[in-house]
């Protein structure tokens, strides 16, 4: 039988941005983002390296002090439960907790030595994920395609209602993403609301409903295709300036050597 995903019936929130901003120190990491995403949907959030998706992701998730609002919409009496899945997390190598541990951890909200009673839900995950083999590993001793799949099954525990995703696929080899996406196809099947940030424009393109390119700020959004193609032609009109700003400066010394 398959997993369900998401609480049942349940559909994912959706998320109202208003002038959302930054400040570390002297520091801007993110000014005026104003955007709403839509309940039931897939977003990508894409941009260049320290553009601030994370930030972005972050401040979502409730983890980043910020001026502006973010406001959670949804339709049913029981709040939404978020699954967040940071980047790369790095484990101490020398951590003694395996995965199994790792995963009745973030289980439950009571401390396991208090009591620990066999949850469905991790089987659940585990199958998903197929990480049964990992189970008696310590997480410090995870590949980097095993780590993600363990954080993702994290995220998965609680049955949410909205993951929030940091780069998925991230060092995960082209079976894995395939296994991660139908996850994620499924989950939003079933109701759930995504959030995720991707560099791959092919998975955005392909997977994604709405797009969001982020850097400094929300500097366009929309559907992934059209934000590409946006993107793009900025991007060769910024390079036929800078050829002509350099076809210029070449012809102004030799006009002076000459
Ligand atoms: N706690 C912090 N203190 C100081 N600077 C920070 C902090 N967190 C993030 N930054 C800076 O904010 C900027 C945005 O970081 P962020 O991780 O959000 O970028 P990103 O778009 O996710 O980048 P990447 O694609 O490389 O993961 C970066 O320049 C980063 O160095």
């Amino acid at each position: 039988m398959k997993a369900n995903l998401a609480a049942v019936g349940i559909t994912g929130p959706a998320i109202e941005i208003n002038n959302l901003g930054i400040q570390l120190g002297k520091i801007t990491l993110l000014s005026a983002v104003s955007t709403t995403m839509s309940a039931g949907l897939w977003h990508g959030i894409v941009g260049p390296n320290g553009g601030g998706k994370s930030t972005l992701l972050k401040s979502i998730a409730g983890l980043m002090p910020h001026s502006g609002s973010i406001a959670m919409l949804w339709s049913n009496t029981k709040a939404p439960i978020i699954g967040y899945m940071p980047q790369l997390a790095p484990f101490e190598q020398s951590l003694p907790i395996s995965v199994l541990d790792y995963l009745r951890l973030n289980s439950q909200n009571r401390p396991v030595w208090l009591s620990f009673k066999e949850r469905s839900e991790i089987n659940d995950v585990v199958e998903l994920l197929a990480i049964k083999t990992l189970l008696n590993n310590r997480v410090g001793t995870l590949s980097m395609g095993e780590r993600q799949r363990v954080l993702l099954a994290c995220a998965l525990l609680q049955k949410p209602s909205l993951l929030l995703l940091d780069e998925p696929l991230a060092g995960i080899d082209k079976a894995g993403q395939e296994k991660i996406l139908a996850v994620l196809t499924d989950f939003k099947k079933q109701g759930g609301t995504i959030v995720m940030v991707e560099h791959n424009w092919q998975v955005l393109q392909q997977y994604c409903d709405q797009a969001y390119f982020i850097d400094g700020g929300l500097k366009k959004s929309g559907n992934p295709t059209e934000v590409l193609q946006q993107q793009l032609t900025e991007q060769s009109l910024e390079q036929a300036q800078q050829q002509s700003l350099l076809l210029a400066n070449n012809q102004t010394d030799e006009a002076r050597t000459a």
